[in-house]
Formats: structure tokens, sequence, C-alpha cells
């Protein structure tokens, strides 16, 4: 027997690829006017526009009945004053669609040589990704650039789709070109692809495709163990997990990263636990934000949940509406991070009483 969603994966590591080389050429374009601000304050730029734009065109070439969960829309870049960018990511994205076929590509996926698309084409691309998500049938999600304001200070990102059949993720692909290959080899220079099939493990590979290495989370005690955490205050409670820290022992200090770069820093062992707390009450988690990690995690041996112990739950629409925070850490030690961070948790009630 085959095994299962071999061509789903080939698809997800050719469009997040693509989309990687995308994004890196870009930065060392970006010039100021190419990057707006959201409605909820966060920034998009033309490389988020344009490298959600690749992966859907090659979504809907390879599984055309698939719907998407895509962080991006392209009603911005539809007005009048949005022109400009537009222009700009039609561009982009096709410069990367029509590159020459490389390892594992398949031109029945809308890419190489000859394949430009027209701006109506790129937008409604951008658009695909309006699904509202649920917890039946496949879909797809797909994070562009998640930390886009690593992405803007030249640090981590990442470029991440999964595939959920069933609120299950069956498929994870994360690109990270801001990551060095071997960390212990840093003249080996950057670029790395994490992936995920369920039930058939997790691998890293180097952004062009080559030394596919299998990944298991090495053993870890709270010794050796550093936090993995965001940059931005904004988005995790970092002083919530120096308090974990603290009751846990743990000597090493925190490693910060943008984006789901930290999922792929866990699986190689680098840090031993993700632990990302709400900084405040109403932000609610979104699905492309942990669906890729939450595989590559559990395909490497490892435990992913929220700050209850509970599973995460993709099947709830765009976001992950019932859990409150992420704790992701290998076998060995995540029950050791739940238990200090329920009981941080109840010291903040007792304060607050
Ligand atoms: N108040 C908040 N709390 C938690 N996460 C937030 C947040 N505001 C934005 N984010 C999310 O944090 C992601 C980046 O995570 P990290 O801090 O680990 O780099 C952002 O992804 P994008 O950069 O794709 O928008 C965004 O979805
Ligand atoms: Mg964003
Ligand atoms: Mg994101
Ligand atoms: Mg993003």
């Amino acid at each position: 027997m085959s095994k299962a969603y071999t061509t789903e994966e080939q698809v997800a590591v050719a469009a997040v690829r693509r989309a990687s080389r995308l994004t890196a050429s870009v930065f060392n374009k970006l010039v100021k006017n190419e990057t707006l601000t959201k409605g909820d304050k966060s920034p998009v730029t033309v490389g988020d526009f344009a490298a959600q734009a690749v992966i859907s065109t090659i979504l809907k070439h390879a599984f055309p009945d698939d719907p998407i969960v895509g962080e991006e829309d392209a009603s911005d870049l539809r007005a009048e004053s949005g022109k400009e960018m537009k222009d700009r990511i039609v561009a982009l994205a096709n410069e990367a669609l029509t590159e020459e076929l490389g390892l594992g590509d398949n031109e029945n996926w809308g890419i190489g040589p000859g394949q430009e698309k027209t701006d109506a084409e790129i937008l409604d691309a951008i658009d695909r990704g309006n699904y509202e998500g649920g917890s039946s049938g496949r879909m797809w999600t797909i994070d562009p650039i998640d930390g886009t304001k690593g992405f803007l200070r030249g640090e981590q990102y990442a470029v991440c789709v999964s595939l959920i059949a069933d609120a299950q993720v069956k498929v994870g692909v994360i690109g990270c070109p801001n990551l060095p290959i071997d960390p212990a080899h840093p003249e080996q220079g950057t670029g790395v692809i994490f992936k995920a099939v369920r039930g058939q493990g997790a691998q890293q590979l180097t952004l062009s495709g080559a030394n596919p290495t299998p990944l298991q989370i090495p053993p870890c005690t709270p010794a050796t163990l550093a936090f993995l955490e965001s940059v931005e205050a904004a988005h995790s409670k970092l002083s919530f997990n120096e308090r974990v820290a603290e009751l846990l022992g743990i000597t090493r200090p925190p490693v910060r990263m943008d984006s789901q770069a930290k999922y792929g820093c866990l699986v190689r062992g680098e840090g031993g636990a993700y632990l990302r707390m709400p900084t405040g009450v109403g932000y609610r988690e979104k699905i492309w934000d942990h669906a890729p990690g939450q595989i590559l995690v559990e395909e490497a041996g490892g435990i992913v949940t929220d700050s209850r112990g509970e599973p995460l739950n993709f099947g709830l629409g765009r976001t992950l509406g019932e859990n409150y925070g992420v704790i992701a850490a290998g076998k060995d030690v995540h029950h050791l991070v739940l238990g200090a961070v329920q009981k941080a948790l109840a010291e903040e009630t007792r304060a607050k009483v």
C-alpha cells in the first residue's frame, strides 16, 4: 500500500520552498512603502501577500476542491490606494511561480516557465484563504510569513503550511530561510524546511531539498532546559515564563525567537520547551500559527497542549477558540512544565483575590 498524504507533502514542500525563496529575496529589496498596518495594528508586507498568492495558487492547481484558511486577504490591494503594492505583489508572485522546475516539482501545480498568472488570478488566489474552517473535511492553512515582525527585523520568520482533515493536522511544513542549517556549524549557512506527516515522522531538509534528516526530540531535564519564547512581549507573557522557570529550577536563559521557527528548534533539541501564555484576555491564537508546529512536535515524539493540558482544537474555525496558551515539549518534560504552569496560574489567581 502506498503511504498516505505523499502528494500533499510534496505539494506543500514545493509551495513552501518557492514562497520561502520569494520572501528571502524580497527582504533584500523591501522599501518603505511596501508594508501596511492591518486593522489589528500588525504589519503585513508585499512578501506576506505574494507568498500567500504563490502557495494558494499551487494548492489550487494540485487540490482544486480543498478550502484554505490563510492569514491574509486582498481587500487592501483591490482598493485604488493599493495599486502600486498590488503591481509589485503580482510581479513577485509570478517571478516565484515561473521559476524553473526543481526537485519534486510538477508543472501541473501551476508552476514553471510560462505559467504567469493575471492580476485577477493573483488577487483571487490570496482571497481563496478566506475559508472559515471547521471540524469536518479537509482544509489547508497558510501563514505566508509567520513572525512578520521578525522578518522586518532581519531575524527569524517562517513560511507555514498545513493540511488538516477532520480537525486533525495531517501534514505540516515550515520553511525557515534565516535559520542555521546546523547551529553547531554556522559555516553551512541558513535555510531549513521542517516537515511532518501524521504517523510517518518528522524531517529537516535544507531549503533546496537536500540532506533529509529525521528529527526526534532528544531527552531533556529541567537542568538542561531553556524556554523557547516570543521576542514580542505583546504576543506572549514573558514574565509568566520567568516564574515557571523559577518553579522548575531552570537556570538557562530563555531563547527568544519569532515565529514557528521555535517549534523547529524544539524538535532539533534547541531549548527543550516552547511556552506561550496569553498577555491578556481577548486574543485568540490562530490555527495557522500552530498547526504545522503541532504535528512537527508530535511526529518528533513530543507533546503539544494548552495550559490546562488540553490538546489544541483545530476544528473550531480560524482560531483555537477554546485553548488557553500553548505548551510544547518532549515527553520527559512536558508534564513538568504543565505542572509548573498550573502552579504559577494558581499563584496569579491567589494574588488577585
Ligand atoms: N496579542 C497577541 N497574542 C498572541 N499572539 C499574537 C498576538 N498578536 C499577534 N499574534 C500572533 O503572533 C504571531 C507571531 O508569533 P511569535 O511571537 O511567536 O513570533 C503573529 O503571526 P504573524 O507574524 O504571522 O502575523 C500573530 O498571529
Ligand atoms: Mg500577521
Ligand atoms: Mg503567524
Ligand atoms: Mg503571518
